[in-house]
């Protein structure tokens, strides 16, 4: 178990700045999820504390030590990537037991037996242990992969979008093991993806990831309640948060070019400013007497809820409605929203008002 810091790592390939100034620390034992999309740097975050980059700028501490003179080894990281790094010619047990038969860890056939064994069974794979593993499926070759990295006891688990390849179903599967796999062990997990539901599912602490610098950390509930700025409003959420362009008048938000007006909690010294409006879908309520009227462009049925995209003027937004609501396309329908639910952005540099004030 292992805290890790990172101090303002730089790193440039070319003229291409993957990282710019990440400053980051992950707590012994948490789950940290760095969500971003592609490019953002998130690869290359994992790479440099694994000791395969080199930094141009910043420090890397693991436990407080400085490992930029470690090798990878000496860093005692273990990582897990989408593509399998298996052997498939080897059963999964010679798979298991590969990386404990290094010299430098002088262990006896029983030792080795004995994690090869315990990691099998905390993965559900005991079945599978004289499989080869060219003849295992998706999921099972990356329950494997993740064994690989149990059986070392590493410090850290750095995990590059292990669960990207595998289809919908058994990455949810997955997604409740890794958990509970982390509780068990206790150990640093840093897990990187650009999917936000495995972020927000997962996570004890997110941190968002745009273009090389970190742009919010936080626990899921804070980032999603309370995003910085535009960028981690849009990033989080499914369906994504509402951002209507409008102008605060007089403790209202005008929104569109006058489209249409509705209540916000006053933000005193903001009249007249451009702003963004942001409300999360399942904020928007469907009412008879509710103050706005629009129409119908798409229901998406999802089961248990339906999600609305309702047009009014120029402007078009999401509501989380109970799949039970009766309502078809095209119909006018009339909604509001509570004045408290609504986060306030500056229009220019997309910034939460109430994170800036
Ligand atoms: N070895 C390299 N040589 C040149 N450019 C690189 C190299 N590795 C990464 N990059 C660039 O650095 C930036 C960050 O890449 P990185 O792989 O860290 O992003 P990522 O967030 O992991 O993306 P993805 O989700 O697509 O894997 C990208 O613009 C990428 O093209």
């Amino acid at each position: 178990m292992s805290q890790i810091k990172l101090q303002n790592i730089s790193k440039t390939f070319g003229v291409n700045k993957a990282l710019r100034g990440l400053d980051l620390t992950i707590e012994d034992g948490e789950f940290f999820v760095l969500l971003g999309q592609t490019g953002a740097g998130k690869t290359t975050t994992l790479r440099i504390i694994a000791g395969l980059e080199k930094p141009n700028e910043g420090q890397v501490l693991i436990d407080g030590q400085n490992v930029a003179d470690w090798n990878a080894a000496e860093r005692d990281v273990a990582l897990v990537l989408q593509q399998y790094s298996l052997y498939p010619r080897l059963t999964v047990r010679g798979n298991l037991e590969f990386p404990l038969k290094s010299k430098i860890r002088n262990m006896t056939q029983e030792q080795i037996k004995q994690r090869v064994d315990q990691a099998a069974e905390t993965l559900h794979i005991t079945p599978l242990l004289d499989r080869k593993v060219e003849r295992l499926s998706g999921g099972e070759m990356q329950r494997v992969s993740i064994g690989r990295a149990i059986v070392r006891e590493p410090r850290v688990f750095l995990m590059d979008e292990p669960l990207s390849a595998l289809d919908a179903k058994l990455r949810e599967v997955l997604r409740v093991e890794l958990k509970k796999l982390h509780n068990e062990l206790g150990a640093t997990f840093l897990f990187v993806t650009h999917d936000q539901v495995e972020a927000m599912s997962m996570g004890d602490k997110i941190g968002v990831l745009n273009r090389g610098k970190l742009v919010q950390v936080g626990t899921p509930a804070e980032v999603y309640s309370n995003p910085v700025n535009t960028f981690v409003a849009r990033a989080v959420g499914s369906p994504p948060m509402n951002l209507l362009d409008g102008q605060l008048s007089a403790g209202s938000a005008q929104i569109g070019a006058g489209a249409f007006t509705l209540p916000v909690v006053a933000n005193s010294g903001k009249d007249g400013r451009e702003l963004t409006f942001g409300i999360r879908p399942e904020d928007v309520t469907l009412e008879s007497g509710a103050p706005v009227e629009g129409r119908v462009f798409d229901i998406e049925d999802h089961g248990v809820i339906k999600i609305l995209t309702l047009d009014v003027g120029q402007n078009r937004l999401h509501a989380t409605v109970p799949a039970q609501m009766s309502v078809k396309l095209d119909d006018s329908v009339r909604f509001g929203w509570k004045p408290e639910k609504v986060l306030m952005f500056d229009r220019g540099t997309g910034i939460n008002l109430a994170v800036s004030a």
